[in-house]
Formats: structure tokens, C-alpha cells, sequence
């Protein structure tokens, strides 16, 4: 007997939610973006050229949330490629530093400014994230630091690691933590076609506000 067709009809839309992630390179944004799409640590990184893209679908109170994690590059000559279509329906910024290095701490006021150049200032949710907490040996950021800095910019601080978050703040926990905040904050954008979960793409161009299906 053949069976009855299925009710055809658009099959639910999701809702996307954009976050960039910002840091000097080496921070770990590839690992940190990577530990939360795909949630582990990846074997070997190379330096990000322009931007990567990673995404995720999760539940929040029974819906689809979409969560897209920008991962741009650190090093400023693969930062040319970088475009301005790319601060774009931002939701929310990403702050990283490497809590074993200084510098990358001391660069954060630097990476704000060129946030607020594309609007992306204090009216948007952000965060500052402290990597490599699983190289507490070799801090060089002390938390009371961070914090201070972290207050004067009206920023939750985390600290984690990519590389074994069993001890800190967990990745999952800090990105889904933004997206429960995040989800009646602003309108979000449709989802596109649905891509693969986890599935990296290099420099996509998602054109916001198409109306798609999860
Ligand atoms: N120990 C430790 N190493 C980490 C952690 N996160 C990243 N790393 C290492 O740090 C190096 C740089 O990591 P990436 O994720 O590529 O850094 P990035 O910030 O994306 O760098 P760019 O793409 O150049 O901007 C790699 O060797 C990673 O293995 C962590 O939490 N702990």
C-alpha cells in the first residue's frame, strides 16, 4: 500500500544569530569557535585569512536559534580581505585575549576602537574572553586585571580555555549564554538554506534578512 503523502508547506524557519569574534592572533579565537560548533578542539589551525564562518543550530525555549560565530583574522595583513558587509547585523562582539601573553590584553582598547568605527560600540552585548586558562602556569593576565578592564568597558568577563575547559568557564557555556541573553534582544535575521551543522565555510557572503528555511 502506498503510504500518504507528506503535508507539503515551508518547513520551519530559524533565526540567525550573529556574533564576531575579535582578538590578536594566536589568541585561540579559531580554537574557541571551533570547541563551540564542533565541540572539540581542533588537531591544527592555521592562521585566519579574512574571516572564517562556523555555525550551530541550538534549542532556546523550544526554538531554533542559528548561532553563527565570525572568526576574523588576528594578523593585520589577512585582515585586508576583511570587508565591511562583515559588521554587518552584528548581534553581539567577541573580545578574546590570551590570558598567557600581555600584548594581546594590551591590544583590547585597540580592537574596541575598530569595532566602534563600524558601530559596533557599547550599544551591542559584548564580552571579553580570557583563552588558554588551561596554561595557568604561564599567566601573565591576572584575573583582578582583566576584571577591572572588563568593568570599565561594561563587559561580562570570562575566563576558559579551548583546549580544556573542564576547569573554567565552559566554551558551550559562555556562547549559549550570549544567545539566551541575545534571543529577545534584537531582530534577528532569517536563516539561509541550512548548511551542514558544524560545516566551516570560508568567506560566505549570507545576505541578511533572506527569508530561508532551517
Ligand atoms: N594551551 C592552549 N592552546 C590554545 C588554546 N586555544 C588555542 N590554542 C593554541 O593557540 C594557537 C593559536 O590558536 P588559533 O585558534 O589559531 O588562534 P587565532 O586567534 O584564531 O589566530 P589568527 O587566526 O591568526 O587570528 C594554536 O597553536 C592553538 O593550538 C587553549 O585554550 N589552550
Amino acid at each position: 500500500m502506498a503510504s500518504a503523502p507528506l503535508p507539503l508547506g515551508p518547513p520551519p524557519r530559524c533565526r540567525i544569530l550573529k556574533m564576531i569574534v575579535i582578538g590578536d592572533s594566536g589568541v585561540g579565537k579559531t580554537c574557541l569557535t571551533f570547541r563551540f560548533c564542533a565541540g572539540k578542539f581542533p588537531n591544527k589551525t592555521e592562521a585566519t585569512i579574512g574571516v572564517d564562518f562556523r555555525e550551530k543550530t541550538v534549542e532556546i525555549d523550544g526554538e531554533k536559534i542559528k548561532i553563527q560565530l565570525w572568526d576574523t583574522a588576528g594578523q593585520e595583513r589577512f585582515r585586508k580581505s576583511m570587508v565591511q558587509h562583515y559588521y554587518r547585523n552584528v548581534h553581539a562582539v567577541v573580545f578574546v585575549y590570551d590570558i598567557t601573553n600581555m600584548a594581546t590584553f594590551q591590544s583590547l582598547p585597540a580592537w574596541i576602537e575598530e569595532c566602534k568605527q563600524h558601530s559596533l560600540g557599547g550599544e551591542i552585548p559584548r564580552i571579553l574572553v580570557g583563552n588558554k586558562c588551561d596554561l595557568k602556569d604561564a599567566t601573565q593576565v591576572r584575573t583582578d586585571l582583566a576584571q577591572k578592564f572588563a568593568d570599565t568597558h561594561s563587559m561580562p568577563l570570562f575566563e576558559t580555555s579551548a583546549k580544556n575547559p573542564g576547569d573554567n568557564d565552559h566554551v558551550e557555556a559562555i556562547f549559549m549564554t550570549l544567545a539566551h541573553k541575545l534571543k529577545n534582544h534584537k531582530p534577528m535575521m532569517l536563516s539561509q538554506p541550512l548548511l551542514d551543522e558544524n560545516k566551516v565555510q570560508l568567506d560566505p557572503e549570507p545576505s541578511p534578512g533572506v527569508e530561508c528555511y532551517c
